[in-house]
């Protein structure tokens, strides 16, 4: 059988390098190109490439989505910074090349996607749920695409099942004391030294609390979710938000 050809963009940072080597040492994959910034995105075309993995930063996800779904290569895709505005965009690309799949996903984690298919599950039963991530002081962008996204799907699984909007006795508060509103949900975000990728979900009712956590420790942690995210967006055309939609969960 042969090979899928992948190049990786966003080579050189944190989880770019880590996919690199994963991507060179699974035994159905060829590393074909690993672009770093500045490096020419025709080197997709020319290596062959059928699948990019997008490791890169907010502002340049967009424009290397555009050159992949234009020419016909699959994307999974990594990177932060997802509006509505943005998935209207890459839609709108995708029409046009109806046969291309793009796998957005905002934790390549099995652990961290399950937490968060936990979260949404167990909201509707509790009064309470804020959420709150830690990472790594280097990270460009507050709160983390996870929080936002477990925020969003806490938020829409209470919406359905017809929850109150949380109790909350606020009157005074410093700025920023109550974290970010996502969807009427708060998720407050650490960054620390000696942390990587890091969250935990706090669900509160009478008399008890729920609390989900979830610890990336290494890079590695995403490696396999990058890795099946690869194997099945050739044969997922359109847009899959959320690595959840690749596991079978029921
Ligand atoms: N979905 C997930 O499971 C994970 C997502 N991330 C996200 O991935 C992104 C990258 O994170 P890190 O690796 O920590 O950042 P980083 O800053 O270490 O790496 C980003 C790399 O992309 C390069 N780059 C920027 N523009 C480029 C372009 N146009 N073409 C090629 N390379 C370009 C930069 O020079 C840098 O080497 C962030 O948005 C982060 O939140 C990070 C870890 C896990
Ligand atoms: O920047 C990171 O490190 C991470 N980014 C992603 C996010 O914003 O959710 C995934 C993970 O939390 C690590």
């Amino acid at each position: 059988m042969s090979k899928l050809r992948v190049a990786v963009l966003g080579a050189k940072g944190r989880i770019g390098s880590e996919a690199v080597r994963a991507v060179g040492a699974a035994a159905d994959m060829e590393l074909v190109a690993a672009l770093g910034r500045g490096d020419r995105l025709e080197t997709l075309v020319e290596s062959g490439a059928q699948v990019a993995v997008e490791l890169t930063t907010p502002a340049s996800v967009v424009g290397n989505l555009d050159f992949c779904v234009r020419h016909g290569i699959h994307a999974v895709v990594g990177t932060t910074g997802w509006t509505d505005e943005r998935l209207a965009h890459l839609r709108t690309t995708l029409e046009a090349s109806p046969e291309t799949g793009v796998l957005i996903a905002p934790n390549f984690s099995i652990g961290a996607v399950l937490t968060m298919t936990f979260a949404a599950k167990a909201a509707r039963w509790f009064e309470s749920v804020e959420v709150v991530e830690l990472h790594h002081p280097n990270k460009a962008d507050a709160p983390s695409g996870t929080a936002t996204r477990t925020a969003q799907l806490i938020a829409a699984a209470r919406a359905e099942a017809g929850c109150a909007p949380q109790p909350d006795a606020t009157v005074t508060a410093l700025e920023g004391a109550r974290g970010a509103d996502v969807d009427g949900v708060p998720v407050h975000a650490v960054r620390l030294r000696g942390l990587l990728a890091h969250q935990e979900v706090l669900l509160g009712g009478e008399g008890e609390t729920l609390t989900l956590r979830h610890d990336s420790l290494h890079h590695s942690s995403f490696m396999p979710g990058i890795l099946l995210g690869v194997r099945r967006v050739v044969d997922t055309p359109g847009l899959t938000f959320g690595l959840e939609n690749y596991l079978d969960l029921g």
